[in-house]
């Protein structure tokens, strides 16, 4: 199995290129069962010269071994959307992923859906990515427990297919979860360099859905900071210099992708872990930089761990507290490959706060080794935790990749 992430291409992309792409898809369809004029054709976004050429351009293949969005270097933007179906049967299930696919095809490509030609009817595409490129769009998406089952109730004939470890992640000792927030049946993580790119894949997934699913929660996130370098949180510290330990093939297979006694669909796949916590700035910015450092158990500046000079220096737990992040992480003996973004939300009107935090997303192969005991680890003996509180919750196992011509869960749903 390659585990190289999908590389990003640039290439120009001509309106003829387009249409053979949504050939190659099968778009054409006209008037959906939800009476919404679908993928007549797709109109080519500006191209700049070579001259001008620019990151934006760059498009992420969606096919190959994997989906595109787990190893895929961090784009700037992330929304991470959780929908409920509402379909009754599993003809109506396929129908609404075929949907989904084609509109990923052209939108991680560049293209829109026509706009439309009668005036007396909505626009088919929503329109605010007409002159925009493809901006590296990657749409990832997983299913939840409750796809395969709920209530006890096989919903769609496929809980015999259902992956080894998927489950809500458990309570936590410290969970201030809220419900509504959390878990669903289908999540997709969308990120690209352009925010309005990724809300309009969001927008659109949650148009084509209608009648069909409903969009439970939405979460929004950014990351900053120089390319190629690591980002730093709202703590102002490096996040995810770890990753760079399992970042090679043999890495990934042990850490991120599914094993082999997994069922067929997963081959390739992974299992997202999701948890938003809220980091409480107004108290961590009253305290000192070398309890902030303790807290992590890294320099705040350079990110080297306690007792090394360099961001990737080997960590030497034994020079951090007993209760450091870095610590516990190490003491748990498990990798996880993290995602994580920044999140900003209100103003909480009775403290004046801004709740703000980490919306944290880590991919592991198996989340009962990997995420859930670090979880309980960090649970209760986490010097971070006198500064976060974890508010919401979601276990996701997203299929592997897709195959040109193939719908997106067709191998599950299919198999
Ligand atoms: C159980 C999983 C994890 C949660 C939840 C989590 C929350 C969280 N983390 C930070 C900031 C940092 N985390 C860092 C390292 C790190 N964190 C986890 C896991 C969870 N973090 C792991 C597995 C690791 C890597 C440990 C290692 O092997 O070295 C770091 C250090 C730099 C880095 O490697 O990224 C920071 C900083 C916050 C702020 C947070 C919740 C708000
Ligand atoms: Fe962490």
């Amino acid at each position: 199995m390659s585990s190289r992430p999908n590389e990003p291409k640039n290439e120009g992309l001509s309106r003829r290129e387009f249409l053979k792409i949504s050939a190659s898809v099968g778009v054409g369809l006209a008037i959906g069962a939800t009476g919404m004029a679908a993928f007549e054709k797709v109109i080519a976004p500006a191209t700049t010269s070579a001259a001008e050429s620019n990151p934006l351009d760059e498009r992420i293949p969606m096919y190959g071994d994997h989906q595109a969005g787990i190893l895929t270097p961090q784009q700037t933007y992330m929304y991470f959307a959780s929908f409920r179906i509402t379909a009754r049967n599993k003809a109506d299930v396929i129908r609404l992923f075929k949907d989904w696919t084609k509109f990923s095809d052209l939108s991680t490509s560049g293209g829109t859906m026509r706009t439309g030609d009668n005036p007396l009817l909505p626009p088919t595409d929503t329109g605010e990515t007409l002159d925009l490129p493809a901006s590296k769009l990657t749409i990832t998406y997983g299913f939840g427990p409750s796809f395969f089952s709920q209530d006890g109730k096989d919903r769609f004939g496929i809980a015999s297919k259902k992956p080894l470890y998927l489950k809500d992640i458990p309570r936590m000792p410290k969970d201030k979860l809220d419900p509504t927030m959390s878990g669903g049946d289908v999540c997709v993580q969308v990120c690209a360099e352009d925010q309005q790119v990724a809300f309009h894949a969001v927008r659109n997934f949650i148009r084509l859905s209608t009648g069909l699913a409903s969009l439970n929660w939405m979460q929004e996130g950014f990351i900053s900071g120089k390319s190629g370098h690591t980002p730093r949180n709202l703590f102002g510290f490096k996040d995810g210099t770890a990753n760079q330990i399992h970042a090679n093939p043999e890495g990934y297979d042990n850490v991120v992708w599914a094993g082999s006694d997994e069922p067929a669909w997963m081959k390739g796949g992974s299992y997202l872990g999701y948890r938003k916590v809220q980091m409480h700035l107004e108290v961590w910015d009253r305290s000192s930089l070398s309890d902030q450092e303790a807290t992590f158990g890294r320099h705040k500046e350079s990110g080297a761990a306690f007792g090394k000079s360099g961001e990737f220096d080997t960590v030497d737990p034994s020079q951090m507290p007993v209760d450091a992040h870095v610590r516990l992480a190490k003491q748990s003996k498990q990798l996880i490959h993290r995602r994580g973004y920044s999140y900003t939300d209100a103003v909480d009107p009775r403290t004046g706060n801004v709740n703000a935090g980490l919306l944290f997303i880590g991919y592991t192969r198996n989340p009962d080794e990997q995420l859930i005991p670090m979880l309980k680890l960090m649970q209760s003996q986490d010097k971070l935790n006198e500064y976060t509180s974890h508010i919401a919750s979601g276990m996701f196992a997203c299929p592997g990749g897709l195959r040109e011509g193939q719908y997106m869960g067709q191998s599950l749903l299919e198999s």
